[in-house]
């Protein structure tokens, strides 16, 4: 059952539904694409007027004291970490995800300066593969990318020679999942260390780094974290590796007393000496509020909207997409799908501008992919019933240039096809 009513009793059924308060959307908007950049929460504009106003402007340089500004890192980094199965006192924000990844990669490098592989994901982001080729270089180590799923081969395959490992739980263009305890166990098998970049878990699939055993993680706040265009990165690093890791940015803030502004570095003996400049706090006031929505809400109950959503996509894509040339990319089985549904087209890039026109907002991931995310704390069942209805009318449409009638020109909210 793929109707506009079903989907409407899914959304009643729905216990997140409230949610869809906490955030505002533009009217007539299907947003889609809160897996490259969440939409903005309510509380956003009160919290950074709080910070500029009450704060900056009133109390100037007293902020990094009074309101907290110098600990806001770890603070934020501790409320991130609740939602990574991370203890206290191993996450800290801050910088780009890029930045952070140089950090892990090279931390983790250093602490098995005995081995001389970096393994990585051959299918991993752009900044990813890029940052991995220059750490190799820079250390003088030897960079093996594979496809994630031959992640284990080759840790079969080069055993003791490998230093680290970087994966990511979610592949970025198909939405397929892979096993963050698994691949962690088998890299410590093999004496090397991880680094998992979580950009596209965090916030949206359930995850535990201190009971996976996880070394390393890195990730973004403004995709499923709302946290807002830009904001703080995070790094996460397990508590037993914090006394020996040599962290390669050694940032007057990562110094165990910085303010004594000695003339040479000595680390802070704790996740603080990850600490690199001074913190975005504007930036930061805003990610701290977008987790604010998160004190009510479990990551289960994320992940099991999430899941539901993905799947009614599918089924919607199978009663109103088959024979308009679409391939669904995604992995069908929930288990093996994170957050987002992605098809494959030959003329995507006209079919999400088309879709765009219409209010439904994804994105095109070159040359083919349509990527839809699921962010289950503000998108429907509606919502997807809505724009599965309207991209199979585009691609009808599409292959009649010349029908003038073609119902590509209904808008978000007057579709009701009932499949
Ligand atoms: C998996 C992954 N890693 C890293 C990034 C980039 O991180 P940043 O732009 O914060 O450096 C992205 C998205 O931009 C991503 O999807
Ligand atoms: N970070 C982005 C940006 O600054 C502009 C446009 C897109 C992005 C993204 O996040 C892309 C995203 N990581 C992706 O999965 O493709």
């Amino acid at each position: 059952m793929t109707s506009r009513a079903t989907a409407e009793r899914l959304d009643r059924a729905d216990p997140l539904a409230p949610a869809r308060e906490r955030f505002e959307l533009p009217a007539g908007v299907v947003y889609l694409d809160g897996n490259s950049l969440g939409a903005m929460p309510a509380g956003t504009p009160a919290a950074l007027d709080r910070t500029v106003r009450r704060q900056w402007r009133d109390h100037l340089i007293k902020g990094w004291t009074d309101d907290g500004w110098l600990d806001a890192p770890m603070r934020v980094g501790d409320r991130i970490g609740r939602l990574i199965g991370a203890a206290p006192g191993q996450t800290v924000t801050g910088d780009s995800t890029s930045v952070q990844l140089f950090n892990a990669l090279t931390t983790a490098a250093r602490l098995r300066p005995d081995r001389r592989i970096l393994l990585s994901d051959g299918d991993g982001f752009p900044t990813d593969r890029y940052l991995a080729a220059s750490v190799a270089r820079m250390l003088g180590l030897e960079l093996r990318q594979v496809p994630m799923a031959e992640l284990p081969a080759a840790l079969d395959a080069y055993g003791d020679e490998v230093g680290v490992v970087l994966g990511s739980p979610v592949d970025f263009r198909t939405g397929e999942t892979h096993d963050v305890a698994d691949l962690t166990a088998r890299t410590h098998r093999a004496g090397a260390v991880t680094v998992w970049d979580l950009c596209h878990a965090a916030g949206a699939l359930p995850l535990a780094l201190d009971a996976d055993g996880v070394d390393l993680a890195v990730g973004c706040s403004y995709k499923y974290l709302s946290g807002g265009p830009g904001a703080p990165a995070y790094l996460y690093v397990a508590r037993r590796h914090h006394a020996a890791a040599d962290q390669p940015l050694t940032g007057w803030l990562g110094h165990a007393a910085p303010f004594a502004m000695t003339p040479d570095y000595r680390p802070a003996d704790s996740m603080a000496r990850f600490r690199i400049g001074a913190p975005h706090i504007l930036s930061l006031s805003a990610l701290d509020a977008a987790l604010d929505v998160f004190d009510d809400v479990s990551v289960a109950d994320i992940r099991a909207k999430n899941t539901g959503l993905g799947r009614f996509f599918i089924e919607c894509f199978d009663a109103r997409l088959a024979g308009l040339g679409f391939e669904l990319v995604t992995p069908r089985d929930d288990a093996r799908r994170g957050s987002q549904v992605t098809l494959s087209h030959p003329d995507a890039a006209r079919l999400m501008d088309q879709l765009a026109a219409r209010g439904v907002i994804g994105d095109v991931r070159p040359p083919t992919l349509l990527r839809f995310g699921f962010n289950s704390l503000y998108v429907s069942y509606t919502d997807i019933h809505d724009a599965v209805t309207v991209l199979g009318d585009l691609a009808e449409a599409n292959r009649r240039p010349h029908d003038r009638t073609a119902p590509a020109q209904r808008l978000i909210g007057e579709t009701h096809v009932a499949q």
